[in-house]
Parts: structure tokens; C-alpha cells; sequence
């Protein structure tokens, strides 16, 4: 093949060489003649090349508006501020809002499990601290009612959404929270239950690491299992049955924990763990199955409380709005 190319590059040249040769196309002829050759033959082309420059510099955008994209594609690569300088920059059409001015600008919040109990609360807290807050939620557990007093605000958001499936959304802060938390709704679909907190929570996460958001996840003191440790401080870490029937909600959430902790350590996001107690309060359903709803029910229906077991199991309880920063 090489010496194929050579043989054929040494033709060439001795055709050009030699001046008796017929003048084919891609051969201009002798010297008396080039001028009218070139006339002929290159300037068309010539003329075609300038055409093209000329219009390449009419349509190249000017410096200033060149500018914007080109932030644009670095902020895909930079840390969240740049991003939050360039949303400024869209929405506000003030200009570029210096990265060191917190708090300036409306935060986007994404609360998974949002229309649920202690979800609803948080959405509630965020909203009166002026985020934009979008809730996501399967309503297996939460309720329309309990944020639809929110409705009609621009700054609220519900989308009927299973974290099971991935979701793309552009936020700042993600508050992972989605996942039946009463011991009766979490047992109703177990395996639903722990795919909800392994894979749930690894959608999550991937969010969190692709637009650089902050994420809270909502796990559980049901982490400690039957806690050999009275009370529990965060660095026990627990006794756990792995295939008991509750291990699909603490061993659920033990694995979020350590997936959270996996993106922390690997993907550099930022993370909280919140391990909540048993929390009780306005919007916990009547049904719930926990048991202050169970006993307050029971009272109010005068019923005898039904007390599992021997009854001397003990529980830290909280009220709700202790609970929400
Ligand atoms: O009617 C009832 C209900 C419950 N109980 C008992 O009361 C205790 C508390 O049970 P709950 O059903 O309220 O729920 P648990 O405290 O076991 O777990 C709960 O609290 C911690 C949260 O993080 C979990 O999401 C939630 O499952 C248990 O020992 C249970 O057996 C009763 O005696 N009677």
C-alpha cells in the first residue's frame, strides 16, 4: 500500500514536470497562459472562499454576548455557587450577584415525602423562610390535603413522583424524607419498603451529586434495632436483626446511611443524617398505627389501649415541631 502511494506520487510529479504533456485538470498549463488559466479555473473558488469568511465573521456572536454561554458551560463543571450566580443572572436580570452574598437568593428546595407528616411540616417551615420548594411525593403514605394550603403559591410545587424512579429536577438542597415510617405501613409492602430506601435514596443521591445539592436524609432511630445501649448516642451503632420483619424499614435505612456516607466520602456531596425518634402531632393520620395515634384514637372512642407485648418497652418521643429546624 505505502509504496503503491509513492509510485503514484512520483507520476504526478513527472507529469508537471513535463512540459509537453496534454494540460489536464488539475494541471495548470504554461506560464503565458496562467494568468487567463487562473481567471478561469481559481477564482471562482477564490471568490467562494472570501463568501464563505465573510459570512463565518457576520454570524459570529459579539465578545458580550459570546460571554454568557461560555460561563454556562463551566458552571456544568463548578461548584454550586457559580451555578447560583449564573441563576441569578436569568432570573433577576440584575447581574452577576457576587458568591459571597448568602441568602440573597430564593433557595430551591426538593422535599421527597413533602405531603406526608413530618414532611408537611418541613415543607411549612421552608415556605415561611421564602424557598422555592418543590415536593415529591407517591401519596402512598402523605396527603394532597396536608400541603394544600399551599397551592396556588409560585412558590410551591407537588409533583406525584416515586423516588424508586429516577427524577431530574435543578435544586439546591434536596431533604430526602420518602418512606412509610409506621412500623403497619412500612410491613405492608416490605420489599417495597426497603427498594424505596436503597434505591430511593441512590436517585436521590445521584441528584444531589449531578447539580451539587446539600442532602438530608431522614433516617430512623430504629438504626439502633433492639439497642443493647440505653440511651443511644450516635456512635453506637446498634443491634440489628437483619431478617426480622422490621429489616426492611432499619436495615432500609442503615444501608441509606451508608450510601449517603458513600456519596459524602466518594462523590464529595454534602450530607446530614437526621436519626428521628418517634415523632407524633397535628397531621399524623388516624390510621397510622404508631401508638400515640393508636391510644389517642382508643381515647377518644373510649376503647381500651391495646398494649403490645409486655408493655415495658420504652420509646423517646417527640412532638413534631421540636423535630423541624
Ligand atoms: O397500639 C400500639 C402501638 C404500639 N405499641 C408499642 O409501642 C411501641 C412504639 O411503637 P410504634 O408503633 O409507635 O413505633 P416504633 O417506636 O416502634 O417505631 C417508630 O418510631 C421511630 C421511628 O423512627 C419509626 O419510623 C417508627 O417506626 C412499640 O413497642 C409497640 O409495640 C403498643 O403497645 N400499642
Amino acid at each position: 500500500m505505502t509504496s503503491e502511494l509513492i509510485h503514484r506520487t512520483q507520476t504526478s510529479q513527472f507529469t508537471h514536470r513535463n512540459s509537453d504533456s496534454p494540460p489536464d485538470s488539475n494541471c495548470p498549463p504554461k506560464s503565458t497562459n496562467r494568468i487567463g488559466y487562473m481567471l478561469r479555473h481559481r477564482l471562482p473558488f477564490l471568490l467562494l472562499g472570501v463568501a464563505i469568511a465573510a459570512a463565518f465573521f457576520h454570524l459570529l456572536p459579539s465578545p458580550s454576548t459570546a460571554a454568557a454561554p461560555h460561563v454556562s458551560l463551566l458552571e456544568t463543571n463548578l461548584a454550586l455557587p457559580t451555578r447560583r450566580v449564573l441563576m441569578e443572572d436569568h432570573t433577576e436580570k440584575k447581574g452577576r450577584v457576587p458568591i459571597g452574598v448568602k441568602g440573597k437568593r430564593q433557595k430551591r428546595i426538593v422535599v421527597t415525602g413533602g405531603a406526608g407528616f413530618v414532611g408537611s411540616h418541613l415543607v411549612d417551615r421552608l415556605m415561611e423562610r421564602g424557598d422555592s420548594v418543590i415536593v415529591v411525593d407517591n401519596f402512598f403514605t402523605g396527603r394532597k390535603e396536608n400541603v394544600l394550603h399551599h397551592m396556588g403559591n409560585p412558590n410551591f410545587e407537588l409533583i406525584r413522583h416515586d423516588v424508586v424512579e429516577p427524577i431530574l429536577l435543578e435544586v439546591d438542597q434536596i431533604y430526602h424524607l420518602a418512606c412509610p415510617a409506621s412500623p403497619v405501613h412500612y410491613k405492608f409492602n416490605p420489599v417495597k419498603t426497603i427498594k424505596t430506601n436503597v434505591v430511593g435514596t441512590l436517585n436521590m443521591l445521584g441528584l444531589a451529586k449531578r447539580v451539587g445539592a446539600r442532602f438530608l436524609l431522614t433516617s430512623t432511630s430504629e438504626v439502633y434495632g433492639d439497642p443493647l445501649q440505653h440511651p443511644q448516642a450516635e456512635t453506637y451503632w446498634g443491634n440489628v436483626n437483619p431478617i426480622g420483619v422490621r429489616s426492611c424499614y432499619d436495615e432500609g435505612k442503615r444501608t441509606a446511611e451508608t450510601l449517603a456516607m458513600d456519596y459524602h466520602r466518594g462523590a464529595g456531596i454534602e450530607v446530614r443524617i437526621a436519626r428521628i425518634f418517634n415523632t407524633y402531632g397535628p397531621r399524623m393520620c388516624i390510621d397510622d398505627g404508631r401508638v400515640v395515634s393508636n391510644f389517642v384514637a382508643q381515647a377518644l372512642r373510649k376503647e381500651p389501649l391495646t398494649v403490645y407485648g409486655d408493655g415495658k418497652q420504652t420509646r423517646s418521643f417527640q412532638y413534631v415541631s421540636d423535630l423541624k429546624v
